[in-house]
């Protein structure tokens, strides 16, 4: 914009200095057209008279007198007076004369003197040059006297010419003609001609100049003089005379032969000139000013245009930009809705009222319905069979979540897709913040993971079955030698706390690779396969069996915590895996061998356990196979005679070969038997009678304690009944009750059912449960006691003191009787506080009105401390050790 106006400046400061400068061109020009207007005005009304002199010439030549003197040449007797006056009148013109001239240039006549008959021609170069030539001729010139116009016709009379009419007349009157038109003239005759006026017409000269016209204003001819006005005449054609307000233009005259005849100096006021001038220049200025507004009006207009033009290429540009833009936006918009409804994820907009405003493709076709919640609803739970509807007790739904907390919420939701298929999506909800930083929407994008989770499984699964490969053995499925180790370790870690034993078992199959060789592998490997089943079935959940390759399976016995576990454990191993295997339907006898190491003395690590248990496995082998060795002989000894003794009493049960003995049990003071206690025996056919400690803890271990207890509790019953028959006891017979019989829920049919076989009343024997069974699980002792003692049976705590009982738990207890423990007893009276223990367990039975009996009395002074401190009864060696029945009917009888 400063640009333009600063061009704008420039441009007009650039036309006025031309219009200035035009204009003083302007002035000069106009001076200059001026002066000629005047000289064209004197040429006119020089012309105009020369005409007239010409015309006056031409219409008087014809007069015959003219032609008759010129004929004659007989000038002097004419007297044309009046014929001049006669066209003076005729013409308009004050001065006029004519002259005749004959055929060889003699003035026949001349009007303005009496004179006549001279040879005029020769002063008369002009006449001189007519009588050469003869024509019409006209000119201005200097006369004897003053300026003149002349007009010399030739005369012609039958072809032949006569002479010459001439006819004058003063050029004053061109003065007096400008003066009239407001144009004061002075007329200088050329210097040159100073010497031929004789007698000037008006006498005036300025300098050599002679002052052609009478009424020259003298201001005038001062003011050429002043000026030196004559010397500019050949430079210009006027002069502006500021100071005197004229303006002085130049008209030059000139002769027939084209000489200098005099200069009219034609005054006129200045202003005129000026105002034309200006006039002009106003024109100019005008026309400029025009074409200055008009190109103002035009840049204006065009300035108007091209502002409007450019608001109007800029409104096109814009709306052109904005079309553009908009057409941008629209393809953005296009590509972006093309990306977002080419997206498999659904996107849904979600108001704050629930309601969805804007979804793609993928949300239409899955239509996850609205979104509004009601109290009944949850969002989309009436369309789509939704398995985890997002608000619930135990999730909130992610949108709520998102328009509460302003962050995004997530959420796994298992849908039933229109095509019926079951799909799982994980829908983000992320909010969208208005200008306030409240959260206005939320954006809900829904992302099927169902092949994810396919994958994922699918992933999870193979990861599981290669974990699995690489921890177990193929074939067989069971844990490998990797997995065993690190099994092993746990298990001794926790053994050290627990403070068990783990054993280590190398199982080796015998022969097997016969088996392989002759029926191949496939046969060998479902042996092996097999075998694996079989070994597993036969040890605990909790035990690990492994297979290290080959033939060679290895096993962990956790919480050990005697020996002779392992040995039964062992031992069924064996007997597993002897049972035939079918294979094809041909049947495999297959014995093994079987290596065992214990982490209490065999090796501390896995490595070493598993080194001592192979050694184990080879001395089972090189001792005949199918057989077990442990890694320590000794207890390879313990476990084989227990293995021996197993199956004798299996054999003793079968045969019964069980007998029982019965101890008496008196009265201290009166020395009296009041009542017995059953204690069986095994009469072994080989090794004699067998007490009961080494044959009862394997009876219970084993579970034949039940078979064993069943015969004990009827012998005892049928000796009770027998004994009473006979007349010779009416006491109670005390039977032991073992752990397994007790916890053994058909212990109470079981006595019911030996009442009932025998014959024996319940008020004929006593069942003794030793304490520790009894704190084990008070509860359960206290039914069982209680329906016994319902059932009328006296119920008796054996081994009393060694468990610890309460004098709270005492009293709650169903019983009828105390039998305190003999390893008290054995060290009264020397321990002080063995005796403390008694005294403090007579005094709990007799405070609480128990029924007390003290065991293994084998000295006059245990029984008479028990006596002192309140306890009436015992039973020990003192007395009488346990006896066969026979001894027993003896004794009573030598009693009775
Ligand atoms: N040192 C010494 N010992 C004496 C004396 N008086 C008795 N004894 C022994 O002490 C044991 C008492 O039986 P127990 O404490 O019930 O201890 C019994 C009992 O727990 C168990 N037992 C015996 N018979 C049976 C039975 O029929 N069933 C069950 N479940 N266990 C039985 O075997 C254990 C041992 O029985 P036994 O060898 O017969 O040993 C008997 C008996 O012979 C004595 O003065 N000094």
């Amino acid at each position: 914009m400063l640009v333009s106006f600063v061009l704008f400046l420039g441009v007009l400061f650039l036309v006025y200095s031309y219009l200035e400068r035009q204009t003083k061109i302007d002035t000069q020009q106009r001076f200059h057209q001026s002066a000629q207007q005047t000289a064209n005005l004197v040429d006119t009304l020089v012309q105009a008279k020369k005409d007239k002199v010409m015309l006056i010439a031409l219409s008087l030549v014809q007069e015959s007198s003219l032609k008759t003197v010129l004929r004659q040449r007989q000038s002097s007797e004419i007297d044309f007076s009046q014929f001049v006056e006669q066209v003076s009148n005729y013409s308009g013109l004050k001065n006029v004369w004519i002259q005749l001239l004959d055929a060889e240039g003699n003035s026949l006549y001349r009007s303005w003197t009496d004179k006549h008959g001279d040879k005029i021609i020769e002063k008369r170069k002009d006449l001189q040059l007519l009588y050469a030539n003869p024509r019409i001729m006209q000119s201005v010139s200097v006369g004897a006297f003053d300026l003149t116009f002349k007009t010399m016709v030739p005369v012609y009379e039958d072809g032949q010419f006569i002479g010459v009419f001439e006819v004058l007349a003063k050029f004053n009157s061109i003065a007096q003609k400008l003066t009239d038109r407001g144009i004061e003239s002075v007329i200088l005759v050329d210097e040159s001609y100073q010497n031929q006026l004789k007698n000037p017409f008006s006498k005036r000269f300025l300098g050599k100049h002679y002052i052609a016209n009478v009424n020259a204003l003298p201001e005038l001819v001062q003011l050429i003089d002043q000026y030196e006005l004559q010397h500019r005449t050949n430079s210009t054609n006027f002069i502006a005379l500021s100071k005197e307000q004229l303006f002085v233009s130049f008209k030059k005259l000139y002769g027939t032969e084209n000489q200098p005849l005099a200069v009219i100096y034609l005054f006129q006021p200045l202003q005129p000139v000026l105002e034309s001038a200006y006039q002009a220049s106003l024109q100019v200025y005008g026309i400029l000013t025009f074409i200055y507004l008009f190109l103002l009006v035009l840049y204006l207009w065009r300035r108007a245009n091209r502002v409007s033009r450019k608001a109007s290429d800029f409104n096109e540009s814009l709306l052109s930009e904005v079309k553009t833009k908009d057409q941008a936006l629209q393809h953005q918009s296009f590509f972006w809705q093309s990306i977002i409804d080419g997206l498999d994820h659904t996107i849904q907009v979600v108001e704050a009222d629930f309601s969805v405003t804007l979804k793609n493709n993928a949300a239409q076709y899955y239509d996850f319905a609205d979104l509004v919640e009601t109290d009944s609803q949850n969002c989309r739970d009436d369309i789509y069979n939704v398995d985890q509807p997002c608000e619930q007790d135990h999730r909130i739904c992610p949108i709520k979540k998102c328009f509460s907390s302003g962050k995004s919420a997530s959420i796994v939701q298992k849908i039933i897709a229109p095509n019926g298929k079951k799909r799982y999506f994980e829908f983000t909800s992320t909010p969208l913040f208005d200008d306030y930083g409240h959260v206005e929407k939320v954006i809900e994008i829904g992302h099927d993971i169902t092949p994810y989770l396919k994958a994922k499984n699918q992933l999870e699964t193979q990861k599981k079955e290669l974990d699995f490969m690489a921890y177990h053995d193929s074939l067989t499925h069971l844990p490998n030698r990797v997995l065993f180790i690190d099994r092993l370790q746990q298990a001794l870690d926790h053994c050290r706390i627990s403070k068990t034993v783990v054993a280590v078992l190398f199982i080796d199959l015998d022969r097997f690779k016969e088996i392989n060789d002759t029926h191949g592998h496939r046969v060998g490997d479902s042996v092996l396969v097999e075998c694996a089943k079989r070994l597993k079935s036969a040890v605990r959940e909790v035990d690990t069996v492994s297979r290290l390759g080959g033939d060679e399976f290895t096993v962990i016995i956790d919480e050990v915590k005697k020996s002779e576990e392992v040995a039964d454990i062992v031992q069924n191993l064996l007997n597993v895996i002897a049972h035939p295997i079918f294979v094809d339907k041909r049947a495999f006898y297959l014995t093994t061998s079987i290596g065992v190491s214990l982490s209490s003395t065999d090796g501390k690590n896995p490595i070493e356990l598993m080194k001592n248990a192979d050694t184990a496995m080879y001395q089972a082998k090189a001792s005949g196979r199918n057989n077990y060795a442990f890694y320590d002989p000794e207890m390879t000894e313990k476990a084989l005679y227990r293995l021996e003794v197993e199956e004798n009493l299996r054999e003793a049960i079968k045969h019964r070969q069980f007998v029982m003995h019965y101890q008496p049990q008196y009265d201290i003071a009166e020395g009296k038997i009041t009542g017995f206690e059953a204690l069986v025996r095994w009469q072994h056919p080989e090794k004699g009678m067998i007490p009961p400690i080494d044959f009862i803890p394997l009876a219970e271990d084993t579970g034949m304690i039940i078979h064993i207890g069943q015969q004990v509790m009827f012998d005892a019953m049928l000796a009770a009944v027998n004994w009473r028959k006979s007349g010779i006891i009416d006491q109670r017979i005390a039977i032991n009750v073992s752990a397994r019989q007790f916890q053994d829920e058909r212990l109470l049919e079981l006595v019911e059912d030996s009442l009932m076989a025998t014959g024996c009343q319940p008020e004929w024997i006593e069942l003794e449960i030793t304490e520790s069974l009894v704190l084990s699980d008070y509860d359960y002792a206290a039914n069982v006691l209680s329906a016994l003692q319902k059932m009328g049976i006296t119920v008796s705590i054996d081994d009393f003191g060694t468990g610890y009982s309460s004098l709270a738990e005492l009293k709650r207890m169903p019983i009828d009787k105390l039998k305190i423990d003999q390893s008290f007893v054995r060290n009264i009276p020397e321990e002080r506080e063995d005796c403390e223990i008694t005294r403090a367990i007579i005094s709990m039975a007799n405070s609480l009105g128990l029924d007390l009996i003290a065991e293994g009395v084998e000295t006059e002074q245990q029984a008479q401390f028990m006596v002192e401190n309140g306890c009436q009864k015992a039973q020990g060696y003192l007395y009488s050790k346990p006896l066969p029945e026979e001894e027993i009917i003896q004794l009573l009888g030598r009693s009775h």
